[in-house]
């Protein structure tokens, strides 16, 4: 009906990148921190960050694995420092708190976007009587639902928040999944995990929950594929007959 096993009874979403526009911005707050962070390091001539090294390294992540992942694909290693380091700070957690200044401040300028084949799936999982959780890494998560007027569609949340406190690990771990499944009340292979990242699928494939759904936004179905998702779509409404 909805594009999924008959044995799957609750969605688990992904937020930036899968519901929401907001995984663009977090790849440009991204950018302009480990550029600035390079050349601070390297000089004029630095290798700039990558989309490719986003995709491989930072995205779908906890904010400081991000950090962490990135910098030793550089050879390079930082001390993990305190969450209240400023921004300036040369730690990892220092490096993290400056990326979410400029992420909070991009997302304040322009604003969240909800993909709108994103709202009409989650308004045909509300009519097909799917339970619905958002499992997501980010820290921000509960201000982008509510920035983007999601809320309503979600009986559970798990974010970066979360996964801190109860020290989940974080994607390409299945954890954060679980935990989705298990406040929803349902077994791993009665839920569909629906990511657009590297680490996001690969989490679903970890958690053997019943089915995977890859969201293509960034050229890279191949590798969706490759990392665990069952079925790969452009955009949500793929997954819709007509009648929905
Ligand atoms: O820094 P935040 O808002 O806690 O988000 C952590 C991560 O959250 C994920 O949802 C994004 O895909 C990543 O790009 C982001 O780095």
């Amino acid at each position: 009906m909805i594009g999924l096993p008959e044995a799957v009874s609750a969605c688990l979403f992904d937020l930036d990148g899968v519901l929401t526009g907001t995984a663009a911005l977090h790849r440009e707050a991204w950018k302009k921190t480990f550029d600035a962070f390079l050349r601070e390091r390297d000089g004029a001539d630095f290798r700039p960050f990558t989309d490719e090294d986003y995709l491989q390294h930072v995205d779908g992540r906890p904010r400081a694995d991000g950090v962490r992942e990135f910098l030793s694909s550089r050879g390079i290693e930082l001390p993990e420092g305190d969450p209240s380091d400023p921004p300036s700070a040369g730690t990892v957690n220092g490096v993290g708190n400056r990326k979410n200044e400029l992420v909070l401040d991009i997302i304040a300028q322009r604003g969240v976007d909800p993909y709108p084949g994103s709202r009409r799936y989650l308004e045909a999982a509300c009519r097909a009587g799917l339970k619905i959780a958002v499992v997501t890494s980010s820290a921000n998560g509960r201000a982008v639902l509510e920035a983007a007027d999601l809320t309503g569609f979600v009986e559970a949340r798990i974010d970066g928040i979360v996964i801190k406190e109860r020290k989940l690990r974080g994607k390409p771990a299945p954890d954060s999944f679980l935990a989705g499944a298990e406040a929803l009340g349902v077994k791993p292979e009665h839920a569909a995990v629906f990511e657009d990242a590297l680490s996001g699928v690969e989490a679903g494939r970890a958690g053997k929950f019943g089915f995977v759904v890859g969201v293509n936004r960034a050229d890279q179905a191949g590798e969706l594929r490759e990392h665990g998702a069952d079925v790969v779509v452009d955009d949500l409404a793929d997954l819709l007959g007509d009648h929905e």
